[in-house]
C-alpha cells in the first residue's frame, strides 16, 4: 500500500449554496489498491474533487466534516441479502426498509438482493414484484440478482430481457432445497451455458440436495428432530461434493461462477483449488459474516430460539477454527468477497420448526454487523491491511458484478457513497441496539472495532455519530452492465493459456503448484500507514495445519464429529408422524 499524494489540479469551484454539497478534510482515503491523505468533495451525489486542501476553493456554508485520525472508505456492497424474502410460511421480518436500514447503519451503502421465482413463475414477473418492493422502501441503492428457480425455454428467453433491458448481469442456481428450488447437473449445464452465451454472470448456492433429504429423512426418523439436526444432515463434505461439481460444470461450459456463502474450510478449499486450476479465472468465492464472527457449536444449545435463530444454510460449522481459516482465505484472495446473506425472521417464525429441523426458516442477520466485523477479524487482528478491507467489503463484488467505478471506490465521478470510519472505536453488537426489525442478533454481545462515524449515501449524511437517519425510498435500482471487464478479460485469454500449457505439457505440475500454495500460503503484505502489522505466527500455523489435515483425509472434519453423542443429547419433541416438507 503507498501513501503517494494523487496528481492535483487546481480547481475553482465557487459554490454559491450549501444544499448536496459536502466536503470531507483531514482524513485518508482507503481505496482496494492504496490509501493517501486527501480531502473529498461532493457535489449532488457524485464525488466531484479529491485532492489538497490548498486546490480547492470552499465557500462558508457547505457542509464541511473533519475526518481527522478517521479512514474514509468507499461505502461497503454486501452482494448477498433477502430482504422481506417469504421462505415457506414465513417472510423475512427485514423488509426492504428496515433492511436497508440496518445496512447504512454498519456501513454498508448498497445491496444486492435476490429474486426468487416460484416454480412456474415468469421470472419477468417476479422481478417485476421484487422491483415494486424494493423500490418504495431502500434507504440506499440496491441491485438484483434473479434465482433461476426452476429451467424451461420460456425461462431461457426471459434471461436474456434480464440482461439486454432491465440490467441483471448474475443468475443464482441452486444444487440444495430439492423440491423446491434444486436443479439437476443437466439442468445446470444448460443454464450454464446460456449465461456464459450473454456474457453474464453464474452464481452457485452449492450444497448436494439429494444427500441433504436423504440425511433428513433419516434424522428425523430416528428422532434427531432439533436444529442440531439442521447441520448433521447437511455437513461439510455435502457442500464441498456440490462446490467440486459447479466448478466444474461451469468450467466445461465455459461460464464464470461465483460460489455464495461459502461456509466451510472444505468448501473454501475446493474454491481455492479450482482458481488454482484455471488459473484464478471462472470461479469467485463469497463467504458471509456469520460464517466469520461465530460457528454451529449454536446448534447444540438446549434452547430451541436460540438454536434455530443460527440456522441458514449452507449452515455453520462447529469446527471453531473455521472462521479464522475462511478469513485467510480472503487475506490470500482464495475468496474474493464477504456478504451477510441478511434474511430474518423472529423466534416465533423460527418456531415453525419446534419438532422437525427442516421446517425452521433458514436465515439469519448481517447487513448491519458485516463490516465491523471484518474489520474486527481482520484488520484489527493483523490478517490483513484496510486496502484488503476495501476490496472484500467493496471493490470486489462491484468488479464483478460490473458497477466499479461507479460503486467500490473513492474516485472523481463515482457515486458519493462513503464511510469515515473510526478504527479504533468499538461497539458492543445487540438486538436491543441493532436497526434490524427481527428480534434476535447471531453476534449478539460481540465487541468488535471499527465504527462508521458518518455513513454518506450518495452524498447525504445518514448517520452522523451514532444516529441514523435514512430516507425510505431515497436509494435507486443500479442496474448492472453485461460482460464484466474484471470476469470477462481473463476467460477470454483462455485459449492462449491453455495452448501454452498444452506446448509445456505440464498438466501435472499444475497440481503441483497448487499443493505447494495450500501448504505454504503466502501471508499478503500487511502495511498501513507506513506500519507493519504482522500476521500472527499462530494463525498462519493454524491455516497450514488446517489445510494439511483436510488434504491427508479428505472432509475429515466432518466425520469427526460423533452424531451418536449429539443424538442422545437431543430432546425429542413433537416426533414427525409423516414425511416432511421441509426445505431441502
Ligand atoms: N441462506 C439461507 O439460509 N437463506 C436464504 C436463502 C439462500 O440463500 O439459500
Ligand atoms: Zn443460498
Ligand atoms: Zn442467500
Amino acid at each position: 500500500m503507498s501513501s503517494s499524494p494523487q496528481p492535483v489540479k487546481k480547481v475553482p469551484i465557487h459554490l454559491q449554496s450549501a444544499q448536496n454539497r459536502v466536503y470531507i478534510k483531514n482524513g485518508e482515503i482507503v481505496n482496494h489498491d492504496k490509501a493517501f491523505k486527501a480531502d473529498v468533495y461532493i457535489e449532488d451525489g457524485i464525488i466531484k474533487f479529491i485532492g489538497a486542501a490548498a486546490d480547492i476553493t470552499v465557500p462558508g456554508g457547505v457542509r464541511t466534516i473533519d475526518a481527522s485520525g478517521k479512514l474514509i472508505l468507499p461505502g461497503g456492497i454486501d452482494p448477498h441479502t433477502h430482504m422481506q424474502l417469504p421462505f415457506g410460511n414465513a417472510v423475512a421480518v427485514d423488509d426492504f426498509y428496515h433492511g436497508t436500514k440496518a445496512a447504512v447503519a454498519g456501513g454498508t451503502t448498497m445491496i444486492i438482493d435476490f429474486v426468487f421465482p416460484n416454480k412456474n413463475e415468469s421470472i419477468l414477473e417476479a422481478y417485476d414484484k421484487w422491483r415494486s418492493w424494493a423500490d418504495p422502501k431502500v434507504c440506499c441503492d440496491y441491485g438484483l440478482h434473479v434465482g433461476i428457480t426452476w429451467w424451461s425455454k420460456s425461462v431461457s428467453k426471459e434471461i436474456g430481457i434480464l440482461c439486454n433491458e432491465l440490467g441483471v448481469n448474475s443468475f443464482k442456481t441452486f444444487m440444495a432445497y430439492k423440491g423446491l428450488y434444486q436443479l439437476n447437473d443437466s439442468d445446470l449445464l444448460d443454464v450454464f451455458e446460456r449465461i456464459r452465451g450473454l456474457n453474464a454472470v453464474a452464481m452457485v448456492h452449492a450444497e448436494n440436495g439429494d444427500i441433504i433429504a436423504k440425511n433428513a429423512a433419516r434424522l428425523l426418523a430416528e428422532g434427531v428432530t432439533g436444529p442440531v439436526g439442521h447441520e448433521l444432515s447437511r455437513q461439510e463434505e455435502v457442500e464441498a461434493e456440490a462446490v467440486h461439481r459447479a466448478c466444474i460444470l461451469a468450467h466445461q461450459v465455459d461460464c464464470p461462477l461465483y460460489v455464495v456463502h461459502v461456509m466451510s474450510k472444505s468448501a473454501g478449499i475446493e474454491i481455492a483449488r479450482a482458481r488454482q486450476r484455471y488459473r484464478k479465472k471462472y470461479i469467485f468465492g463469497e463467504t458471509l459474516a456469520a460464517a466469520l464472527g461465530t460457528d454451529g457449536t449454536h446448534y447444540r444449545c438446549e434452547h430451541f430460539g436460540h438454536a434455530a435463530g443460527h440456522v441458514l444454510s449452507p449452515p455453520l460449522r462447529p469446527d471453531k477454527t473455521t472462521p479464522e481459516f475462511l478469513m485467510k482465505l480472503l487475506a490470500s484472495d482464495d475468496l474474493q468477497t464477504t456478504g451477510s446473506d441478511n434474511c430474518t425472521f423472529n423466534k416465533e417464525q423460527k418456531e415453525l420448526g419446534l419438532g422437525d429441523f427442516t421446517k425452521i426458516p433458514n436465515g439469519v442477520n448481517g447487513v448491519e454487523d458485516r463490516m465491523s466485523l471484518v474489520w474486527e477479524r481482520g484488520v484489527h487482528s493483523g490478517l490483513f491491511d484496510p486496502c484488503r478491507f476495501v476490496a472484500i467489503t467493496s471493490t470486489n463484488a462491484a468488479k464483478i458484478f460490473n458497477i466499479y467505478p461507479q460503486k467500490g471506490t473513492i474516485a472523481v465521478g463515482s457515486d458519493a457513497d462513503i464511510v469515515i470510519w473510526d478504527p479504533q472505536a468499538t461497539r458492543t453488537i445487540s438486538k436491543d441496539t441493532h436497526h434490524h426489525a427481527c428480534d434476535f442478533n447471531i453476534f449478539e454481545g460481540m465487541t468488535v472495532h471499527g465504527v462508521p462515524e458518518y455513513v454518506l449515501v450518495r452524498g447525504r449524511v445518514c448517520v452522523e455519530n451514532g444516529s441514523v437517519r435514512v430516507a425510505e425510498g431515497f436509494g435507486r435500482y443500479v442496474p448492472s452492465p453485461l460482460r464484466p471487464a474484471f470476469v470477462y478479460d481473463s476467460i477470454e485469454g483462455k485459449a492462449e493459456a491453455e495452448q501454452l500449457e498444452q506446448q509445456n505439457g505440464n498438466g501435472s505440475s499444475q497440481i503441483a503448484a497448487l499443493d505447494a500454495h495450500v501448504s505454504n500460503p503466502q501471508p499478503p503484505a500487511v502495511m498501513f500507514s507506513g506500519k507493519s502489522i504482522p500476521p500472527t505466527p499462530e494463525g498462519s500455523r493454524a491455516r497450514v495445519d488446517g489445510i494439511r489435515d483436510l488434504q491427508e483425509s479428505s472432509f475429515s472434519i466432518s466425520q469427526e464429529l460423533d452424531t451418536s453423542a449429539v443424538r442422545s443429547s437431543i430432546k425429542v419433541k413433537n416426533p414427525p408422524g409423516g414425511k416432511s416438507s421441509g426445505f431441502w
